[in-house]
């Protein structure tokens, strides 16, 4: 039999959207909940699961683990993790599974607190320049944990007899390298302070769900953490926020689109500086209760810095804009009125997708890999549709934004990438009139 893997999508782009969609629950926040499940024998349930394949790809390889799941409906999920069999940490299906994603890494903190060891191959994600993992294991040896990397086999060993509380200052303030090192700290004896924590609204989500499973961290939401180590973790139930990489996701779509959309129940205190971000691109919306509401509005012009001078949008550590909304709003700019230099700090590939938009039309200058130029279209003319490959998740959500704004059809190739966190994009983008097709 011959399977064809439909990894395309086909769009027919310039025509306006309209009406309501739901956030889905947030990726990055599930890859770091899910991991803490290992850390309790109780059974923990979590609410608002994204249906994603990096979050089923966990959630597999947790079962592969020996961690017994239960669906309860769309998105409700109880799991428990009462035996596990480490042995699996070392077969050949674990090293390949692990590498297909991230959030993998994260199991390392918990069963190194609970079990003493962890191994992990290096993890996948997004190739969007060098991700190292230095945080994660110099945090984890401060703990007491004993290292191993194996360089032909790209796989990491750890383990400790005891972790024990202490006093570290992280080098730079990785958000899944807080996540491994508060999940093992949990477990730990004594106190440990962690300084240049990351605090994004995700780490605060795990360390509630963390508190609630019993353990003790003050700090929350700040860049100091101190967590007093327990002897055993609890149940609990969790609730994940919105996904507020999807939020700006769908704000752009709308401006880009000329649509008028409703978000519903963006928990828009948790949104920190995007709001602000697209408002600076001449972007309007209205709060309605909890929702986001844009209007559909043919033109929005790029705001200039006070002094007049060319507004730069960079990324930063929370509660900086987060990196992975950078090439959302550089696709937004290409039709604004003005200019923007778009400033990509904390990833050094993750412009080079400019090419496809240049070649859809927009005007770009990429300045280096780390800066871009959008000089808008103002809707001059609309962008054309063309064929190209999607080379990242945010890359591929912005190409999918041209290509709806765009005259004419695109084909959009690799489109696994944007499946990896943005839960049925078509159908959901179909409820809203856009003529899109998997092919
Ligand atoms: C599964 C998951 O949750 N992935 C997210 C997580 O990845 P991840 O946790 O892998 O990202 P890190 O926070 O470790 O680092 C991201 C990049 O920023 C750089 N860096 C980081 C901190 C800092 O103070 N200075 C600095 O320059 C790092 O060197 C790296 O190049 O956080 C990133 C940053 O928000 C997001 O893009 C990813 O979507
Ligand atoms: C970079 C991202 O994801 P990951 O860390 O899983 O590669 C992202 O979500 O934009």
């Amino acid at each position: 039999m011959n399977f064809r893997i439909m990894d395309s999508f086909e769009i027919i782009g310039g025509k306006p959207l309209k009406g309501e969609i739901i956030p889905q629950g947030a990726k990055n926040e599930a890859l770091q909940v899910i991991s803490a499940v290992l850390l309790s024998e109780e059974k923990i349930t979590i609410e608002n699961v994204p249906d994603i394949k990096d979050v089923n790809n966990l959630i597999n390889l947790l079962e592969d683990l020996g961690v017994a799941v239960q669906r309860h409906g769309k998105g409700s999920f109880a799991f428990q993790a009462k035996t596990i069999d480490l042995d699996y940490l070392r077969s050949e299906e674990f090293k390949r599974k692990g590498a297909a994603l991230r959030g993998s890494i994260m199991i390392v903190g918990p069963l190194l607190a609970r079990f003493g060891k962890a191994w992990i191959p290096k993890p996948g994600g997004d190739k969007i320049g060098r991700r190292r993992l230095d945080t994660h294991f110099i945090g984890l040896q401060k703990l007491g944990a004993r290292f191993d990397y194996d360089a032909s086999e790209s796989f990491f060993s750890l383990s400790a007899t005891e972790l024990k509380g202490t006093y570290m200052l992280l080098d730079e303030a990785s958000v899944t390298g807080t996540a491994n090192i508060v999940m093992a700290a949990v477990l730990a004896k004594g106190v440990t302070t962690i300084y240049n924590a990351a605090c994004e609204p995700y780490i605060q989500q795990l360390c509630r769900m963390l508190t609630s499973m019993g353990a003790i961290i003050n700090g929350i939401g700040s860049n100091m953490l101190s967590i007093e180590g327990v002897d055993k973790l609890g149940g609990a139930s969790h609730r994940m926020l919105p996904d507020m990489i999807e939020i700006g996701s769908f704000i752009g779509l709308a401006a880009m689109t000329r649509s008028e959309i409703t978000i519903k129940d963006v928990h828009y205190p948790e949104l920190g500086q995007i709001p602000g971000v697209f408002r600076k691109l001449g972007i309007h919306f209205e709060l309605r209760g909890d929702d986001i509401y844009i209007p559909s509005r043919d033109s929005y012009e790029i705001e200039t810095f006070i002094d007049g001078s060319i507004l730069t949008i960079a990324d930063a550590p929370w509660p900086g804009f987060t990196p992975d909304l950078l090439s959302i709003v550089l696709v937004v700019a290409t039709q604004a009125s003005g200019s923007v230099l778009i400033h990509q700090k904390m990833f050094e590939s993750r412009l080079f997708f400019v090419d496809k938009l240049i070649d859809m039309g927009a005007r770009i200058i990429l300045c280096d890999p780390h800066r871009a130029n959008v000089i808008g279209l103002g809707r001059k003319y609309p962008l054309k549709g063309i064929e190209m490959t999607s080379p990242d998740i945010r890359a591929g959500v912005s190409l999918l934004i041209a290509a709806l704004s765009a005259e004419g059809k695109s084909i959009i190739r690799n489109v696994s990438q944007i499946d990896r966190g943005y839960q049925d994009i078509e159908q959901r983008l179909q409820a809203l009139g856009a003529e899109i097709k998997r092919v």
